[in-house]
């Protein structure tokens, strides 16, 4: 149900207010799914965005840089299969690269999924959104300001924005964030990129392959310090491959520009340097978006990120109307597992708060029951944050993996083995690529006989990361996976060599 109403505000001036059951807070590809699912059992939604509908993932982050990364990893792959390869002459075509990335971000146009939010029947607002008090927002906008009311939840879903360091010169040097590499419209010569995260060792591949000179700038001794040690020094070793001056323990410690570039002052294991470029990318981490979002409102600590329990529920706010979902929990970083959380909170929301129920045969009351007492790894409960959770990441070598590293798992008080398999020994691998180079790693838990974790690199790696994602959320005993063929000659024959070297 919806309400519209015009109220005084304090200056006497006329004040739109809406009310609506649910208020979702940012129309990132996180917000959009929450809103769908609260949505489905009747409750009336308002999402509240203040720039694209698709939010950074659609136009500044996943979609481009995939575009921008895809032309230079078909091009490896024609090259490493003769018959092929010898038809493969050059380089990328810059122009064309950019101009199919443009049709991935529709031109930073979001009349496409807007339409898609008139269809599944939730109401956009644009304009920035601040609370006032609980279930309270105001919504500032060029034509007006509009008094926002939920009569049940607010979910948050504001996302997140790119750090830049306190280095001296450096936000005066106009750096690129993520937004700027992911939308160029000219290769710059030359890049320098600090940090070596997701976003940096990924963009270092896009702008080698778009032919750019490419310095990568790493504080510490490895590239994702997330991955598998054995991961990282594969990506850093590609790196190299293509011809990216990779430098690691080396930090920025003064920019500036002039009309030639940017001039970097550089401490590392070599003592003081210099390196110079046409542009200098800020690939150093993000935060979450909640700065001036009034959470002091609803007594929360703005710039902090929103903590949600499993229900993705606030924790520190009473009566169970605030839910924050996405980048902005600090819980989730990739847009899949954002996703997956949002239909959770959906799920939550509309059990919740509806008159109805999702479930074919079940009433209202048996649905909130169901919701009350939800258990892990039911719809109502976001469990596979903690176990199994699967990232990729786009580099050549490409890098997958899901749930627990060894270490995380030993510091979890796991009894872990780690078992490792040449990927490129298996036939599917040789009729894929010749020189075909990556590394599959599964890590079993000994004491339960299932798999907690799993990496592999290589090309196509990212493919042959679902299996893995469905034997560690599942928990499917080695003995049983043992009898899950996979098929000859593709690369997913890697399982059945990981068993054997496991011992069965
Ligand atoms: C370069 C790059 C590449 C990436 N590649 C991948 C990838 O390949 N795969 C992957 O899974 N993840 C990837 N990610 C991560 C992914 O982009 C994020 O996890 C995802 O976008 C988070 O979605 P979200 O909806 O939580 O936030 P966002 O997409 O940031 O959406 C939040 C929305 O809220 C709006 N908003 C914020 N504050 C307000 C306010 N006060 N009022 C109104 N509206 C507001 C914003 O305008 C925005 O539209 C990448 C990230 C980067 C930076
Ligand atoms: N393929 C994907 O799924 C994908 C791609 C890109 C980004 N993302 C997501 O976006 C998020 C942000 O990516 P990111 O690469 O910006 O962050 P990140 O956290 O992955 O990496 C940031 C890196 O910068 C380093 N760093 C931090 N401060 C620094 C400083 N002052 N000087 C030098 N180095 C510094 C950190 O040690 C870290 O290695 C990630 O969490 C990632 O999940 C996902």
């Amino acid at each position: 149900m919806t309400e519209r109403t015009l109220e005084q505000d304090g200056d006497g001036a006329q004040l739109d207010t809406v009310t609506y059951d649910v208020v979702v807070l940012g129309a990132g590809a996180v917000g959009e799914n929450a809103a769908d699912r609260a949505g489905r059992l009747g409750l009336s939604v308002l999402v509240v965005e203040h720039e694209l509908v698709g939010g950074e993932c659609s136009y500044w982050a996943c979609m481009p840089s995939k575009a921008l990364l895809r032309p230079g990893s078909v091009l490896a792959a024609a090259r490493a299969v003769p018959g092929a390869a010898e038809l493969v002459q050059g380089t990328l075509d810059p122009a064309a690269v950019l101009a199919r990335r443009d049709e991935f971000t529709s031109h930073w146009d979001d009349h496409g999924q807007v339409e898609w939010l008139d269809s599944a029947g939730i109401a956009l607002l644009r304009g920035t959104a601040r609370f006032t008090g609980p279930k309270e927002l105001v919504v500032e906008a060029e034509d007006g300001d509009t008094r926002v009311i939920a009569r049940h939840a607010v979910i948050v879903a504001t996302g997140s924005e790119p750090t830049v360091p306190g280095i001296p010169g450096l936000a005066e040097a106009r750096p690129w964030t993520s937004r700027e590499a992911t939308a160029v419209k000219d290769v710059p010569a030359s890049l320098v990129i600090l940090g070596g995260g997701v976003v940096g060792v990924e963009m270092a591949v896009a702008y080698r392959d778009l032919g750019a000179e490419v310095t990568l700038l790493v504080r510490g001794d490895r590239v994702l310090d997330k991955a598998e040690p054995f991961a990282s020094d594969e990506v850093a070793a590609g790196l190299r491959a293509l011809g990216v001056d990779l430098r690691f323990g080396t930090g920025a410690t003064r920019v500036e520009r002039d009309e030639r570039g940017v001039h970097l002052t550089v401490s590392g294991p070599q003592g003081e340097g210099e390196v110079h470029a046409e542009e200098v990318l800020v690939a150093t981490g993000r935060r979450p978006r909640t700065a001036d979002l009034g959470l002091e409102a609803v007594g929360l600590e703005p710039g902090a990120p929103v903590a949600v329990d499993d229900a993705l529920q606030a924790t520190a706010v009473a009566d169970g109307w605030l839910f924050a979902v996405g980048d902005v929990t600090g819980r989730t970083a990739t847009t899949h597992q954002g996703k997956y959380d949002a239909r959770v909170v959906g799920d939550v929301v509309a059990a919740r708060f509806s008159a109805g129920s999702a479930q074919p045969g079940e009433g209202a009351a048996e649905a909130q029951a169901a919701e009350r007492d939800a258990a892990a790894f039911t719809r109502y409960r976001a469990s596979a944050d903690h176990v199994a959770v699967p990232q990729v990441v786009f580099t050549r070598p490409e890098v997958a993996w899901v749930g627990r590293s060894e270490q995380e798992a030993r510091d979890a008080g796991l009894r872990v083995r780690a078992v490792q398999y040449p990927i490129g020994s298996v036939a599917g691998a040789s009729v894929a690529a010749d020189g075909y180079s990556g590394t599959a790693q599964v890590v079993l838990d000994e004491d339960r006989g299932v798999i907690v974790g799993a990496t592999f690199t290589g090309p196509d790696a990212a493919e042959l990361l679902q299996a893995a994602t469905i034997a560690v959320t599942g928990e499917v005993p080695v003995d049983r996976l043992w009898h899950a063929v996979p098929a000859y000659p593709t690369v997913s024959e890697v399982w059945l060599r990981l068993l054997e070297t496991a011992g069965l």
